[in-house]
């Protein structure tokens, strides 16, 4: 029960502390004889880096992944797949001053409440640099899924009180927002920085669809596609809520409105949001989540020591002002890993006989 690894089949174990030496994962039970370069983990990687534009972390990072096992001659060998990324730009002595201090809103807290000692450069293993072996993890998830014609695409649908209206999924990588409405990116984008001018950050809203997913993956009872995709999201930093297709907007419709007909063309409406009974419908899967204000804001806030005494903390150094952009392909990556897993669960149990 350490809670460091995920999946069934496809399974990975992440590893590393944000000022550690390194971060990464092991993927164990990946299939044999999937394509896969250090190009198609980098380019995944590199949409999750630090210091990709004015509204995200400086902290400089090449974040540059080595293979070391399981991929033989740009093939996987159906071995474990072990990626890690060296961390280099971490000035530690930044993170003196709340050695013996919680910094609200993070995990200090809770770390050192539960272990009785806490990494606390950089956040440790609380960091959202844990990522970095979801992302790298993920990238071959996709390249499996992508043989199955599968898509998945996330996308900032809001930040703060500005919402994507147009969503045309070309633009996503187009602007540093990874928002698929150009008006609306620039709008975030200017809100962002002036939030980040204050001091201060800003929560966001992420949306995920996934493409091409066939009838048919999903575990009832207590093992559904929808419970299992939660989980996963629920899982990054930050997150606060998560909700699908029509989500918490049900309470405001009639059964006669919500559920989806169906007719000999297929579903008439996506209301469910690609699962019905927890199995997938083989419409598409869409789900939102929302991820918090990141909590290191330069704004005093009230907290207590280790020894319980009041103190007040400003936390100083380098931040995402909104990690929403960020956030994106870790989410892509954490569904791609939940429906590969799922493809093969459904797999396993359909091949014995
Ligand atoms: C470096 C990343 O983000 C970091 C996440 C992070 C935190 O508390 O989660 C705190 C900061 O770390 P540092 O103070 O060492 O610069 C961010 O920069 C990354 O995600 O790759």
């Amino acid at each position: 029960m350490a809670g460091n690894s995920f999946g069934r089949i496809f399974k990975i174990t992440t590893f590393g502390e944000s000022h550690g030496k390194a971060v990464g994962v092991v993927v164990d039970g990946c299939p044999p004889n999937i394509e896969i370069s250090k190009e198609d983990i980098q380019r995944e990687l590199d949409r999750r880096r630090p210091g990709q534009s004015e509204i995200t972390t400086p902290r400089a990072e090449k974040d540059e992944v080595e293979i070391l096992s399981g991929v033989f001659e740009g093939k996987t060998t159906g071995t474990p797949i072990c990626m890690l990324v060296y961390n280099s730009d971490f000035r530690s002595k930044d993170y003196s001053y709340i050695k013996d201090k919680f910094r609200p809103g993070h995990a200090d807290f809770t770390y050192y409440k539960k272990y009785g000692i806490r990494d606390y450069r950089g956040g440790g293993r609380s960091s959202s640099r844990e990522t970095i072996g979801r992302v790298c993890a993920g990238a071959i998830a996709k390249k499996i899924l992508r043989k199955l014609g599968v898509s998945v695409y996330a996308y900032v649908l809001r930040v703060g009180d500005i919402v994507a209206k147009n969503i045309d999924f070309d633009e996503i990588e187009r602007n540093p927002v990874r928002c698929p409405d150009k008006e609306a990116a620039k709008k975030m984008y200017d809100l962002i920085l002036s939030i980040k001018k204050e001091g201060d950050s800003i929560g966001a809203i992420i949306e995920v669809v996934a493409k091409g997913v066939p009838v048919g993956l999903g575990e009832p009872v207590f093992d559904r596609l929808n419970a299992e995709l939660a989980k996963a999201i629920f899982s990054i930093p930050a997150v606060k809520g998560v909700e699908f297709g029509q989500g918490f907007n049900v309470v405001n419709m009639r059964g006669s409105e919500n559920n989806d007909e169906i007719s000999s063309k297929g579903f008439l409406s996506n209301n469910a949001g690609g699962t019905l009974g927890g199995i997938s419908s083989g419409e598409d899967i869409v789900l939102r989540f929302a991820i918090k204000p990141p909590s290191s804001i330069l704004i005093s806030r009230k907290s207590i020591t280790i020894d319980g005494e009041e103190c007040e903390i400003i936390t100083e150094g380098r931040h995402d002002p909104c990690v929403a952009p960020r956030v994106v392909p870790i989410a892509e990556a954490m569904v791609s890993l939940v429906l590969v897993d799922y493809y093969l669960i459904d797999r396993v149990r359909k091949n014995i006989f």
